[in-house]
């Protein structure tokens, strides 16, 4: 057997040069690069290892361990789960600094590997800098956080057992119906052991992603469950466009007139121009999406995980009516409802079912069309929405009185609606820039008004909707996409959160833009309580004597080095983004809004946590109201 001898971390590095995805007949690298903050947890093993041969490894250091993961996760995303950053991170808080982004890793089924310093295997200096210690188990760290956000989870205490962990983590990454976070701790003292490891551990391997092909047992039941409906409704979810079915998707859809609905993975999988695409489902769906699934007797859910937000907590569906087909890679998934399952890829699905469905045309008629029409003219009137002092009736309503709102205005000297912005922005970006987002009202705005008219331009993080992923990963998609513009949507309070791989994208000149929408608080959260019976409580942001806070957030970005700008109308944001389309470093816009101006609800509710007893009457009621919705929902 021949043998080299090198460190763990050595070992490690050699092993991801190696790894390659095949899919459909391509042959790629699977590991793009690397990116780390050093500390004592890793700067002497995986440094030391980067620092001697990194191979075709991009390295690069991140500010926020949270942030290069989320960095790495939206890189991911953005290809297709088809290519990985790793992340490195040293022991103690740089370990559990990953806790978040591991979340949002796994919630969005993608694939990432996580490989955090951890304590001496051998013990000698116990407690180590930033060891927790445990008095009932010397065996618990920090790295144990990571267990139950990661798909796989290791901690390597010998060099060799490297070998059987990356296999199988690679194993897991590369599997579309498992792929998610890749853990793997290592003890800061084994990261510099040496080993003779097998040369063969070091050949190239390639691992195949291939398309799974349903059974004709699924495909006969899925093919009769269609043409038995009348009226059937498509969801277009995330598995849906991991598995590139665009294409199928529009022929079957236009050749049987089924409308499509999407979830915000989903989205822009197909184009918001299609004639059969009436948009986001759900609690943050659109009225004709919301009103299609309501009359459907047939829900065909592609690659989606039913989350409460795409099924109106399990009220946006005739369930005494409706049936369901679920074409998943995931067993997990396909099982949700009741439906029957097709375990299988989705695009490999819809091609084989398709010859199958010849003569067959829903019931819709021009229904689709009526509703497309209907939600246009409704969006056109979010566009046009204008403060004025004396009656303004804004879309959250009965929350904030003529007065706060004037107040608002007059702090932040702003006028501007957030609908009215948001739309603005959409009109002027390039169609081909992608935009990103995660927390706040924006990701209703946006599933309801974003019209993407270009595929795979929509990237949103609504799994984990964790704040603080909208700027990190606006620089991973800029590492996928180098050539388009990228744009992060991202409210105040986002930014307060986590920003620092702004400062990453400047330094390593990967221009991305981001739009700061300030109301001065968070705005949703606010929204959720006020209506549901509380009053206005810690959700703005003002002083101890009640003060708005208005932040120069342009100045804090030009302190980075971002080209800034500071709008409070359409015509200064329009010109912002023509000019920011110019630069070559990143930019910031800081667009002032007035809180209450997000989109509400259309046809859908949420079942959130409301107190059974209390001493306001608002909330009884809202906990009455919940209670009646309850009783028209699915239980499970
Ligand atoms: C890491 C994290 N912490 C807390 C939350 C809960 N949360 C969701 S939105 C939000 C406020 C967002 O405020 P902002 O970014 O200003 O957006 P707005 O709602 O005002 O548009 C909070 C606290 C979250 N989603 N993620
Ligand atoms: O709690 C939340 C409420 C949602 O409206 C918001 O979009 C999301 O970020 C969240 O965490
Ligand atoms: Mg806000």
């Amino acid at each position: 057997m021949k043998t080299v001898r090198l460190t763990a971390a050595q070992a490690l590095i050699k092993f991801l040069n190696q790894q390659y995805i095949h899919v459909d007949g391509q042959e790629f690298p699977f590991v793009e690069g690397i990116f780390n903050i050093f500390g004592h947890g890793n700067v002497l093993g995986i440094g030391q290892a980067l620092e001697q041969d990194a191979g075709h490894l991009k390295v690069i250091q991140g500010k926020n361990e949270q942030g290069m993961a989320h960095a790495a996760i939206a890189f991911s995303k953005e290809m297709f789960r088809q290519k990985i950053y790793a992340v490195t991170t040293s022991v103690g808080p740089g370990s559990a600094n990953l806790a978040a982004a591991a979340g949002t890793a796994l919630a969005n089924n993608i694939p990432v590997l996580f490989l955090p310093g951890d304590t001496f295997a051998s013990r000698q200096p116990d407690p180590v800098l930033q060891q927790v210690e445990h008095e009932h188990s010397l065996a618990v760290t920090t790295g144990d956080v990571l267990k139950p956000v990661s798909r796989y989870w290791d901690r390597i205490t010998r060099p060799e057992q490297l070998m059987s962990s990356l296999i199988r983590a690679f194993e897991v990454m590369t599997d579309p119906a498992k792929a998610g976070p890749a853990t793997i701790c290592l003890s800061q003292d084994v990261e510099g052991e040496a080993y003779d490891f097998e040369e063969k551990f070091f050949e190239k391997r390639v691992h195949y992603l291939d398309r799974k092909a349903p059974t004709d047992r699924e495909l006969n039941g899925a093919a009769d469950l269609i043409k038995q409906s009348k009226k059937p409704v498509i969801i277009v979810g995330g598995g849906a466009k991991y598995s590139r079915a665009r294409d199928i998707l529009m022929t079957l859809s236009e050749k049987h007139n089924i409308p499509l609905v999407e979830t915000q993975a989903g989205k822009s999988t197909v184009e918001a121009g299609f004639k059969n695409n009436l948009g986001g489902l759900g609690i943050t769906g659109t009225l004709a999406a919301n009103k299609a699934a309501r009359q459907a007797d047939l829900i065909i859910g592609i690659g989606t995980r039913y989350t409460d937000f795409a099924t109106s907590s399990k009220t946006a569906f005739d369930f005494d009516k409706a049936k369901f087909l679920n074409i998943n890679v995931s067993r997990m998934q396909a099982y949700k409802l009741d439906a029957f399952q097709v375990v299988a890829d989705a695009k490999t699905t819809l091609e084989k079912l398709a010859p199958m469905l010849e003569g067959y045309v829903t019931e819709f008629g021009s229904t689709i069309a009526e509703l497309k029409e209907i939600w246009s003219i409704e969006r056109d009137r979010l566009r046009k929405i204008e403060f004025n002092r004396e009656n303004f009736d804004p879309e959250i309503k009965n929350h904030f009185p003529q007065e706060v709102l004037n107040e608002y205005a007059d702090a932040l000297n702003t006028e501007f609606a957030q609908t009215a912005a948001l739309l603005t922005v959409n009109e002027t970006v390039d169609p081909d820039s992608t935009i990103i987002c995660a927390a706040g009202s924006l990701p209703g705005d946006l599933q309801r008004l974003w019209n993407s008219e270009v595929p795979d331009t929509y990237h949103l993080e609504y799994g984990y909707s964790c704040m603080g992923y909208e700027i990190s990963g606006a620089l991973g998609i800029k590492l996928a996409k180098p050539d388009k513009e990228v744009y992060a949507m991202v409210g105040d309070g986002s930014f307060l959160m986590l920003h620092s791989e702004l400062i990453t994208a400047i330094q390593y000149h990967q221009k991305i833009n981001v739009v700061l929408f300030d109301n001065s608080g968070f705005g949703c959260i606010s929204n959720l309580q006020m209506s549901h019976g509380s009053g206005s409580y810690f959700c703005e942001f003002r002083t101890h004597d009640h003060q708005i806070l208005n932040i120069d957030y342009a100045k804090v970005a030009e302190g980075y080095g971002a080209r800034t700008y500071r709008v409070n109308t359409p015509e200064e944001l329009k010109a912002a983004i023509e000019d920011a389309k110019k630069q070559d470093v990143s930019t910031l816009i800081e667009v002032k809004v007035l809180p209450k101006t997000m989109t509400d609800g259309y046809a859908s509710w949420w079942n959130v946590g409301v107190a059974e007893v209390s001493n306001k009457e608002g909330i009884q009621k809202a906990y009455q109201l919940r209670q009646e919705k309850l009783k028209t929902a699915k239980q499970y």
